[in-house]
């Protein structure tokens, strides 16, 4: 069955003043996958998902989101997106069910804020404020608030910064779960053992264009097939490997 696009991105364009960031670039992300955005610092990762999201004016080029075109309904995008808010939008004084509540009404979309605290294991925080919470715990409330309105397609923006190995991992699981329920999501991120482990394909970005698109195999296997040989023999576990085994899986910030 022929897979469908729910993202389409043309010739997208961003200057910053005499600057341009984004150097046209086009890609499909198609429905139900992972979909990972990689490079270096400043490649023009954020911007592109910002315009995606509708939260940044494009210069030029086409964006189209499960049918709908940038240019001429944008409101109705932001209906089915999920997107991560700044910190500085949980409000300090209300807890994560009140937060969750006030965010399913600013969506007029009736909400069950245990339910969605349960499935990423926050349910012992749901009367916490935000601040209460460790690093690992903010980043999956973020990653529940971005489903208060039942998106078709959520976008994380380097989702397991600063996490911890465990943290890190109990994340993968949650954000394959959420693929697994129907969800399409986009990711950014610099880990690269994150997006092979995570992502159907990604895109690598550098300085505002793609200079690579494929699968993560698929592009493993492009540069092999260009004879590059790792200098040093592969170890058969990693220091990550030891760290898991002596530590153990379980999340520690609880
Ligand atoms: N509001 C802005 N005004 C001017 N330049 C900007 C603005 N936002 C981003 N830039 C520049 O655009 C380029 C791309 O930035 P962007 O944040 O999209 O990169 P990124 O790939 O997400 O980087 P990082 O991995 O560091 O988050 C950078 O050179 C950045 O300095």
């Amino acid at each position: 069955m022929e897979k469908k696009k729910i993202i389409e991105v043309k010739n997208l364009v961003k200057k910053y003043g005499d600057f341009t960031a984004v150097k046209g670039i086009s890609f499909d992300v198609y429905e139900n996958e992972i979909f990972g955005l990689l490079g270096p610092n400043g490649a023009g990762k954020s911007t592109t998902l910002e315009i995606i999201e509708t939260l940044r004016d494009k210069t030029s080029g086409t964006v189209v989101v499960d049918g709908i075109n940038l240019d001429e309904e944008p409101e109705s995008i932001k209906k089915i997106i999920g997107v991560q808010l700044q910190s500085s939008g949980y409000y300090p004084g209300l807890n994560l069910m009140e937060l969750i509540e006030l965010f399913g009404g600013l969506y007029n979309r009736p909400v069950n804020p245990r339910e969605l605290l349960g499935m990423f294991n926050l349910e012992d925080k749901a009367r916490a404020k935000y601040k209460e919470l460790s690093g690992g715990q903010k980043q999956r409330f973020s990653i529940a608030t971005t489903l208060i309105n039942k998106p078709r397609i959520i976008f994380l923006d380097e989702p397991t910064t600063g996490l911890d190995p465990q943290a890190r991992r109990n994340l993968w699981d949650l954000i394959q779960e959420v693929r697994k329920q129907g969800t399409t999501v986009v990711i950014t991120t610099h880990y690269m053992d994150e997006a092979e482990f995570l992502c159907d394909r990604c895109a690598i970005v550098d300085s505002g264009e793609i200079i690579a698109l494929d699968s993560p195999d698929g592009l493993i296997d492009k540069l092999v097939a260009q004879g590059f040989d790792r200098k040093k023999e592969v170890k058969k576990a990693t220091l990550e490997d030891v760290f898991i085994q002596l530590t153990g899986r379980d999340l520690r910030e609880d």
